[in-house]
C-alpha cells in the first residue's frame, strides 16, 4: 500500500515547458540512478526473479548433495553402509531433478500468461489502413502466411495469438522485405508482436545463435523504449517469442546495478532492449558493440524523438560502429505521430521507408468509452473518491499531472479506505516496481500514475482510466486512454475537464471524442468555440497528422514514383473507427 515519501521538489508545473521539462526530468532519472544492486538480472517480474533465486537454491543443494557423495566414497566406511548412503542421495537428487523440472514448468507458464483478447478484437478488420511509400509488400492474413520457424510459430501459438492485427498483416511483410518502416496504429492493437515477430523470424532463419564467449557482444537487434517499464515489457515478450531457441534477448536500464546487467549481456545478446541512457552507458563500457547490428526499431517513437530524448537518439545512430541508415533496418512505431517529429523521424530512416496508418493516426481507442466532467480544482478529489467508491474493485489508472500530486492523492484515497499504491519518477525503482505487482494482483485496485505510466504499459483488466487532470498535451490524453480498451477489449475512461486549466485543450479533445465516435458533451464543444483563436476551428485538425508528413498540403506525394496504397477493408470513412 502507498507510503507518502518526503520528495523532491516538483517544479511548478502549468505551462507546456513546465511539463517538457518535467517529462525529461523523469526521462533522465531513467538513466541517472545507480541505486539497487540487489536487484538481480535486468527488470523481469518478480515472480520470474524468485524462479531464478529457487533455481539457485537448487543448484546449492545438488552440489551439497555431490559433495557428501565425494566425502562418503573417502571415508572408510563399511560397503553396505555407503550403499545405503548412496541410495539415499540419489533419492535426494530425483527430488532435486523434480522440482527442477516443476520450476522450469512453472516458469513457461509465467512467460506465456496472457489475457484473453476482448469481444471488438475481430473489429479491427474493419480499421482503415494506408500504406505510403514505393512498392508497399503484400499484406498477410494469417501468420501461417509469414512462414514463422517452428519454435517461433509454437511460441505464438502459446501466446494465444490466432490471427494477426491489422498492424501486425501489414507489418510483418514489410519488415521481412527489409524495408524501413514508420507505423501508427491505435494503442492496444498488437505493434509489439509487429516488429518482434519479423525480427526473430529473421534471427532464427539465419541461425544466430547467443554465445557467451565474449567479452564484447554485437547484438543483432536493438530495442529502445522511453521507460523502465515499458522496455521490460517489450523483453518480456521478446523472452516469450524466443523461447526455447539460441536467441538471447537482454535488458538493461537505468535505477538498478550496471553490474548485473553486464554480467546479463556477456552471457549472450542477440536482442538488447534498453532505456537510452543505461544503453548509451553500456556501449560507452566497450559491452555493447554495433558492428553485427541489422535492425534499430524505436518504439513510442515520436517521444523518443522529442526534445527529451532526441540528442540520445542522435548520440546513438551516431555511436562508433553503428551502421548507417543505408545499411541498417530503422523501425519505428506509436498511436501518435506529430507531424513535425514525423520530420524529424526521416533523419533516422532510408528515404524509401513506408509509412504505415492503421486508423486514424494519432486517434484514441474506440474500444474506450470516453466520458468528461466539468469541475472545478476544488471538488476534483470528492468527485474522484465518489466515482472509485462506484466502481469498487474494478482495476483504475488515476492519472495526475505531478509527482508531488501522485503521492498527495494516493495518500488520500489510502485514508478513505481506497487501496491505492502509486507509481511517478520520483520513487524508486524497487516501489516502482512494487506498485505495478500490486496493482496486476489487484491488491491494490487504485494506481495513481504521472505521465511515466502513460505509454505503452499493458496491464491486464484496467478497466478505468481517471484523468485527475487532463494532460495539456492531446497525444499524451490519447496514450493514457490507452491503458485500458486493450486488444479488442473495452473501456472507460473518466475526465475532469476544469475550464480554467483545460481551455486550450477543449478543441483538441472534441476532435479526439468525433474521430473515435464519441458522444461530445454540448458543454465541451461551446467551451472549444470559446477558446481563443477558435476562429478557425478546424485548425485543430493541424495539431494531428492526418497522414504521412511526406504527403503535400493536397494530399499528393512528393517522393519521386511514389505511391500510395489505401488497402481498405471497408469503403466506408464511418466505419473506419467501428
Ligand atoms: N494477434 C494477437 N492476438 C492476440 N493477442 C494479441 C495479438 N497481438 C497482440 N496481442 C496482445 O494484445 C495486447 C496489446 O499489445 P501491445 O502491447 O503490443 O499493444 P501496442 O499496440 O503496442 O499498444 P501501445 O500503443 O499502448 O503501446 C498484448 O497483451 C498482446 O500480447
Amino acid at each position: 500500500m502507498h507510503q507518502v515519501k518526503p520528495h523532491k521538489e516538483t517544479p511548478g508545473m502549468g505551462t507546456k515547458e513546465d511539463l517538457d521539462k518535467a517529462a525529461v526530468e523523469e526521462a533522465d532519472e531513467e538513466d541517472s540512478q545507480d541505486h539497487f544492486p540487489q536487484m538481480a538480472t535486468a527488470g523481469t517480474t518478480k515472480e520470474t526473479r524468485e524462479m531464478v533465486s529457487e533455481e539457485e537454491d537448487l543448484e546449492e543443494e545438488e552440489e551439497e548433495v555431490s559433495d557428501k557423495v565425494t566425502r562418503v566414497a573417502e571415508e572408510d566406511l563399511e560397503e553396505a553402509t555407503v550403499e545405503k548412503m548412496k541410495r539415499s542421495f540419489l533419492k535426494v537428487n530425483v527430488e532435486i531433478q523434480n522440482r527442477r523440472m516443476q520450476l522450469r514448468r512453472k516458469d513457461e507458464e509465467a512467460v506465456f500468461a496472457h489475457y484473453e483478447k476482448g469481444i471488438n478484437f475481430d473489429k479491427y478488420d474493419d480499421i482503415m489502413v494506408d500504406i505510403s511509400g514505393t512498392n508497399p509488400p503484400q499484406a498477410i492474413m494469417t501468420f501461417e502466411e509469414a512462414h514463422l520457424c517452428e519454435s517461433l510459430a509454437k511460441n505464438v501459438n502459446k501466446s494465444g495469438y490466432v490471427k494477426p492485427t491489422p498492424v501486425q498483416k501489414h507489418g510483418i511483410p514489410i519488415i521481412s522485405a527489409g524495408r524501413d518502416l514508420m507505423a501508427c496504429a491505435q494503442t492496444g492493437s498488437g505493434k509489439t508482436a509487429a516488429f518482434l515477430l519479423p525480427i526473430l523470424q529473421q534471427l532464427m532463419a539465419d541461425g544466430v545463435a547467443a554465445s557467451r564467449f565474449s567479452e564484447l557482444q554485437e547484438p543483432e537487434a536493438i530495442i529502445v523504449a522511453p521507460t523502465r517499464e515499458l522496455i521490460c515489457q517489450i523483453y518480456l515478450e521478446a523472452r516469450k517469442f524466443a523461447f526455447g531457441t539460441c536467441v538471447r534477448p537482454v535488458v538493461v536500464y537505468g535505477g538498478v546495478s550496471t553490474g548485473h546487467q553486464i554480467r546479463d549481456i556477456l552471457n549472450g545478446c542477440n536482442l538488447l532492449c534498453g532505456t537510452p541512457g543505461r544503453l548509451l552507458d553500456m556501449i560507452g563500457r566497450g559491452k555493447v558493440g554495433l558492428e553485427k547490428l541489422r535492425y534499430l526499431v524505436m518504439d513510442e517513437a515520436d517521444r523518443m524523438l522529442d526534445m527529451g530524448f532526441e540528442p540520445d537518439m542522435r548520440r546513438l545512430v551516431g555511436s562508433p560502429g553503428m551502421p548507417t541508415k543505408e545499411n541498417r533496418q530503422t523501425l519505428m512505431f506509436s498511436a501518435t505521430y506529430p507531424e513535425d517529429i514525423q520530420r524529424l523521424a526521416a533523419d533516422f530512416l532510408k528515404p524509401d521507408y513506408l509509412f504505415l496508418a492503421v486508423g486514424v493516426v494519432g486517434g484514441a481507442c474506440s474500444d474506450v468509452e470516453q466520458t468528461f466532467i466539468e469541475v472545478t480544482k476544488y471538488c476534483k478529489r470528492e468527485q474522484l473518491l465518489d466515482l472509485l467508491k462506484a466502481t469498487g474493485t474494478e482495476r483504475t489508472m488515476v492519472f495526475v499531472e505531478t509527482k508531488r500530486q501522485a503521492d498527495f492523492i494516493a495518500a488520500y484515497l489510502c485514508q478513505e479506505q481506497v487501496p491505492t499504491t502509486s507509481i511517478h519518477g520520483d520513487r524508486e525503482q524497487r516501489e516502482r516496481e512494487m506498485a505495478l505487482n500490486e496493482f496486476r494482483s489487484g491488491r491494490c485496485p487504485v494506481l495513481v500514475a504521472t505521465s511515466v505510466a502513460a505509454r505503452g504499459l499493458d496491464i491486464p483488466d484496467v478497466q478505468h482510466v481517471v484523468n485527475f487532470d487532463i494532460p495539456n498535451n492531446i497525444d499524451e490524453y490519447v496514450h493514457r486512454i490507452g491503458r485500458t480498451g486493450r486488444c479488442g477489449n473495452t473501456g472507460k475512461a473518466v475526465s475532469f475537464f476544469d475550464p480554467d486549466a483545460d481551455g486550450q485543450l477543449a478543441r483538441s479533445l472534441v476532435t479526439i471524442l468525433s474521430k473515435a465516435q464519441q458522444v461530445v458533451p454540448p458543454w465541451l464543444e461551446e467551451h472549444a468555440f470559446n477558446a481563443p483563436g477558435s476562429n478557425d476551428f478546424n485548425s485543430s485538425r493541424r495539431n494531428f497528422a492526418s497522414t504521412d508528413s511526406r504527403k503535400g498540403p493536397h494530399g499528393g506525394f512528393s517522393q519521386d514514383n511514389a505511391v500510395q496504397s489505401q488497402v481498405p477493408v471497408v469503403a466506408d470513412a464511418e466505419e473506419v473507427w467501428g
